[in-house]
């Protein structure tokens, strides 16, 4: 079923995706969950994971955006738990990490994927192997573990085999994770979907409407968890890509400006 935001707010020509969206968030806060990626999404993609930016007045604009919603904002991403809160420092969202193998919920209780000497031994592993590739990044997020190409694109199919090699030496309970420039190796237990399921089945995000925003292949499950339940999805990006988002949102700037917008 095809959710028609216009017709229902009644506007009277058509409008960009991320206006329309959005502004229902605003005429009816009480009524709706949003959930945000991070990276690509709210942030600019930068060289390397450590080299982003987080413009000054976002933190504010979400915590703005959280209040206006009851609470019920949080934030779905590949990042680690611990990574996300100096990002968004004084506030501190419901958020999912890595994926959505772990979760902290609007109440502050943690669901945590434990190292274990197997996989310490795998990421020191992928690191050394990967030296030998100059501009290879790993990125060790604890509990997974990424392999970036970005610098160093030439590099791409020997990284790809890398990690599918690590990965089915690893057994069932991991998952190989395709991202822009990037292969991970991430806790198979659950993903941005069933995260966001996760949410939804507590307060403040119970018997609300899901608008899940975001830009990559590991979006695609919280897209599709949220079309599945009436609610909206909207794609980071160009036009023309295979998604299961209904809707389009050309850039992160365009969604940070229109965030600002919303709460201003
Ligand atoms: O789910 P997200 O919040 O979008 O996180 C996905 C991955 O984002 C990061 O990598 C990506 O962004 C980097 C910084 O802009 C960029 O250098 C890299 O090429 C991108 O793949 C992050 O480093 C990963 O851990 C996340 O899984
Ligand atoms: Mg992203």
């Amino acid at each position: 079923m095809s959710y028609d935001l216009q017709r229902e707010k009644g506007a009277a020509r058509p409008a960009p995706s991320e206006e329309l969206a959005l502004s229902a968030l605003s005429l009816d806060p009480h009524d709706w969950a949003l959930f945000l990626d991070i990276d690509g999404t709210l942030l600019d993609l930068a060289e390397t994971p450590e080299s982003i930016v987080v413009p000054a007045s976002l933190p504010f604009d979400l915590g703005a955006l959280s209040q206006k919603l009851g609470g019920a904002l949080a934030l779905v991403t590949g990042r680690s738990l611990s990574f996300v809160d100096p990002l968004f420092s004084p506030f501190r969202f419901p958020v999912a990490g890595l994926h959505g193998a772990e979760r902290r919920d609007a109440a502050g209780h943690l669901t945590r994927v434990p190292i274990s000497a197997d996989f310490a031994e795998m990421k020191r592993a992928i690191a050394v192997e990967a030296e030998r590739w100059a501009g290879v990044l790993v990125e060790d997020k604890g509990a997974a573990v990424a392999a970036h190409y970005r610098l160093a694109p030439e590099y791409r199919a020997e990284v790809e085999a890398m990690m599918q090699r690590y990965f089915a030496k690893a057994g069932p309970d991991w998952a190989l994770q395709h991202g822009k420039m990037v292969v991970e190796i991430r806790p198979a237990r659950a993903d941005k979907g069933q995260a966001v399921e996760a949410f939804l089945a507590e307060a403040p995000f119970k018997g609300r409407r899901p608008l899940a925003i975001g830009d990559d292949v590991t979006d695609e499950a919280m897209f599709h968890a949220v079309n599945r339940v009436g609610g909206h999805s909207l794609r980071v990006g160009s036009p023309g890509q295979q998604t299961h988002a209904r809707g389009l949102i050309s850039s992160p700037a365009i969604l940070r400006r229109t965030i600002s917008t919303l709460v201003s």
